[in-house]
């Protein structure tokens, strides 16, 4: 698997003390709201799992699937719910979280949804920011990196649902991928 990794862009202990920055932020900033912390499958889960454990408050989570990438390095431009929430999100104080902003489709196309559901307030967390290729005009509330105009798996992050295992983030190799 690391053969096919051109760069290492986050190592681990990066990751970590930036997941532990942000989750000291929203807990001075949700105490008590009793957030309702959703997970945007797949690709968030192991910042979701990270981020609430250094959460020092009263929170509850929910879990929510869209696909757009499918096998490819490009968005297909249709966002897909796999599976929706467990819950009603309404009078909620919501934290989207994702693992990465891109093209920022996925998270028009979820906030638009949550905030027709009549939830409090709306904000999202992002582990990683990719302004480059931003299509819309959508700005995270929290961010942890900035990544450049590349393809980066690891940490959750996959193509064609590898790589989501690698402890660290890197930049793939262009010969692994076809597109
Ligand atoms: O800003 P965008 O260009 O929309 O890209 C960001 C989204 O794309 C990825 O999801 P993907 O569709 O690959 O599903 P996955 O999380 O199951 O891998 C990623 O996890 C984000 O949710
Ligand atoms: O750079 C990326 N890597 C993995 N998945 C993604 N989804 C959007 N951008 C990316
Ligand atoms: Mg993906």
């Amino acid at each position: 698997m690391q053969e096919d990794i051109r760069e290492v862009l986050l190592s681990q202990e990066a990751i970590r003390e930036k997941v532990q920055e942000l989750g000291q932020k929203l807990t001075q900033d949700y105490r008590d709201l009793n957030p309702l912390c959703i997970c945007v499958l797949k690709g968030a889960f192991p910042f979701m799992s990270d981020l609430v454990r250094f959460m020092d408050i009263h929170l509850e989570t929910d879990f929510m699937a869209v696909s757009s990438y499918g096998d490819s390095t490009q968005s297909s431009g249709v966002v897909r719910i796999v599976k929706d929430l467990d819950a009603s999100v309404e009078g909620r104080h919501v934290l989207v979280v994702e693992d990465i902003i891109d093209s920022g489709l996925t998270l028009s196309y979820l906030l638009e949804l949550l905030r027709g559901r009549n939830a409090a307030s709306v904000k999202v967390v992002t582990l990683l920011d990719k302004p480059a290729r931003r299509t819309t005009g959508l700005k995270p509330d929290y961010s942890g990196f900035e990544v450049p105009d590349a393809f980066v798996v690891g940490y959750g992050l996959d193509y064609a649902e590898k790589y989501r295992n690698l402890p660290y983030i890197g930049v793939l190799k262009e010969e692994v991928y076809s597109d």
